[in-house]
């Protein structure tokens, strides 16, 4: 476990920054050991750890399903939101910046939910997901309320599926959509934005809307872990 917390203090963050400002996203490959993605998969099958169950083709999200934990979170998961937090903060405040976006981010955590507590956002946004056979998640944007941080995290679980890749759009004023298309491995963390990024011309920076989703799965099951840092409503 500290073990876990020294791992994540080693990751290159500067490298991981560059990347979040170039792409969007960035993968920090073999985060997590074997262990660890398997103790999170069993979480999966222990209700207590759940706050609710969404069936995602009743809401037309694709085909699949997930569930929210409930606070306390497992440590393993506390450990990682507000350790990775600490991070990215910095870098959602140069994006705010840059796009002139009257927006700083507290630099921990726990004040980040104090500001979502205040917006009536008091719920965890941390979930595991569970596609099978034709499984696939539309593309969409994770934003629960008012208040938002605009970087968010996935973590693999397993690898023994085909499919199911993990797709990035990223949509340009007045043009069509570039895609990302990643199959990370199992233990990887890939970090990305929830809704845009900044973008340089020569007028300045704009966004670049973004949005995420998986592809369908070919065969066997596919796990992931979603890490949102705003609290949701509901
Ligand atoms: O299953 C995945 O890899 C994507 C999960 C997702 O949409 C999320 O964590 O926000
Ligand atoms: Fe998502």
């Amino acid at each position: 476990m500290n073990n876990l917390q020294e791992r994540i203090a080693q990751i290159d963050w500067s490298h991981v920054t560059q990347q979040l400002h170039d792409h969007g996203h960035a993968l920090v490959p073999q985060l997590l050991h074997n262990t660890e993605t398997s103790e999170l998969v069993d979480f999966y099958h222990q209700p207590q750890h759940f706050r609710k169950k969404i069936i995602m083709e009743r809401y037309r999200f694709g085909l699949g399903e997930y569930q929210y934990f409930q606070y306390p979170l497992p440590a393993i998961l506390q450990n990682i939101r507000e350790n990775v937090y600490t991070h990215l903060a910095p870098v959602a405040n140069t994006w705010m910046k840059v796009l002139q976006i009257p927006q700083q981010y507290p630099a921990t955590l726990q004040q980040l939910h104090e500001q979502c507590t205040a917006a009536g956002q008091d719920l965890p946004a941390v979930l595991i997901l569970k596609y099978g056979i034709g499984g696939h998640n539309t593309l969409h944007q994770d934003l629960y309320g008012d208040v938002y941080f605009p970087l968010q995290v996935v973590l693999f679980l397993n690898e023994d599926y085909e499919g199911g890749e993990f797709v990035l759009t990223q949509q340009t004023p007045r043009a069509q959509s570039k895609v990302t298309v990643l199959s990370p491995r199992c233990g990887d963390m890939l970090i990305f934005t929830t809704n845009f990024k900044p973008v340089k011309s020569v007028k300045g920076y704009y966004r670049a809307h973004m949005k995420h989703g998986v592809s369908e799965v070919r065969s066997g099951q596919r796990y992931a872990l979603g890490i949102i840092f705003h609290d949701a409503k509901t």
